[in-house]
């Protein structure tokens, strides 16, 4: 088959793929299937730049909104995040950081990267007035009423210096004992089977009726910031993550400033070796350069930060299909 061929048909299975993942919570292949058809496609565009498109999947990050709710424009884009799956990519990860910044020391956030839906508060004087999902990352779809059900998000924010305008990002999702408490009960009464916790968080919150999201078991992990107006944040992602504990927001206590490649590599492989005991899902780490000046200075590519990655563990699950 020729490359212009492979690339068109690449384009086709990943958009579908897309489709059913961020628009019917029903994906039909396995994450680590779907990593593989962007990196073939991604490597194919670069060594094809004349074959390249702006429309490609790889420019694009989720899916567009499905239309049942009413559209919010996120202020400040959400991006996805470069992957990673080799060390040997961290380490170039690193080492374009040290070299565009020119420093030796380079200080990280480490995080669990949490397989559930990212989402998007946003808080007016200390009241959440407004919940969106990601959508394709400049338009999500929003979902407020539904996110009023999940008793961790805060109505309004606790302590005290917070700015007028907050945004939150972070990840929703449902702890694998909900999980299977739910499957269990609906096995029994005859509710709805959920395939998995990520699915069983994203058809939740997708739900038109907020009663039935109510109904089930949701949780939240805030992992950055979006628009801020009328304050100042911390010079440091990690002193914003205590930040938005002070203010009331679950935050992972997996979360932690780790030093250069070797911290990278260490935390990864502790939380790879404990991934299977934590109470949720998680389908890699994220790293993101702790200094905010130096985020800004690193800036994005096409649809992902140049200062943050995932590393991804290798796929756990079964295949689906
Ligand atoms: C998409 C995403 C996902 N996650 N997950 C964590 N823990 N942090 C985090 N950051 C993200 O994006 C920012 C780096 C912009």
């Amino acid at each position: 088959m020729d490359t212009a061929t492979r690339i068109a048909e690449l384009r086709l299975r990943i958009e579908d793929a897309n489709r059913r993942y961020h628009g019917l919570d029903a994906p039909h292949i396995t994450d680590a299937h779907y990593d593989a058809l962007v990196r073939e496609l991604e490597a194919l565009e670069r060594a094809h730049p004349e074959l390249a498109s702006t429309d490609s999947p790889t420019r694009k990050v989720g899916a567009a909104p499905s239309g049942r709710f009413a559209e919010v424009v996120h202020a400040v884009p959400m991006l996805s995040l470069g992957n990673a799956f080799e060390e040997g990519e961290v380490a170039d990860f690193v080492r374009r950081i040290r070299e565009r910044l020119d420093r030796d020391e380079l200080a990280f956030s480490a995080e669990p990267k949490l397989d559930g839906l990212a989402i998007s508060l946003r808080y007016e004087n200390g009241v959440f007035v407004q919940g969106a999902t990601r959508g394709d990352g400049a338009t999500g779809e929003n979902v407020t009423a539904n996110l009023r059900t999940i008793s961790v998000i805060p109505e309004t924010l606790e302590g005290e210096g917070w700015p007028k305008v907050l945004e939150v990002r972070g990840e929703v999702y449902m702890a694998r004992a909900d999980f299977e408490r739910w499957n269990e009960h609906a096995r029994l009464h005859g509710g709805k089977v959920l395939a998995n916790p990520r699915n069983g968080a994203a058809g939740s919150l997708r739900q038109i009726d907020s009663t039935l999201t109510a109904k089930r078991p949701l949780s939240f992990f805030a992992y950055g910031i979006g628009q801020v107006e009328g304050g100042t944040l911390p010079a440091t992602h990690s002193a914003t993550l205590a930040k938005l504990r002070d203010w009331g927001f679950p935050v992972s206590d997996l979360a932690t400033v780790v030093e250069g490649v070797d911290g990278l590599l260490d935390y990864y492989r502790r939380i790879g070796d404990a991934r299977d005991g934590l109470p949720f899902d998680i389908d890699g780490v994220v790293y993101k350069l702790d200094d905010i000046a130096g985020q800004r200075e690193m800036g994005f590519v096409s649809r992902a930060p140049r200062w943050a990655i995932a590393h991804k563990f290798p796929a756990q699950e079964q295949a689906t299909v």
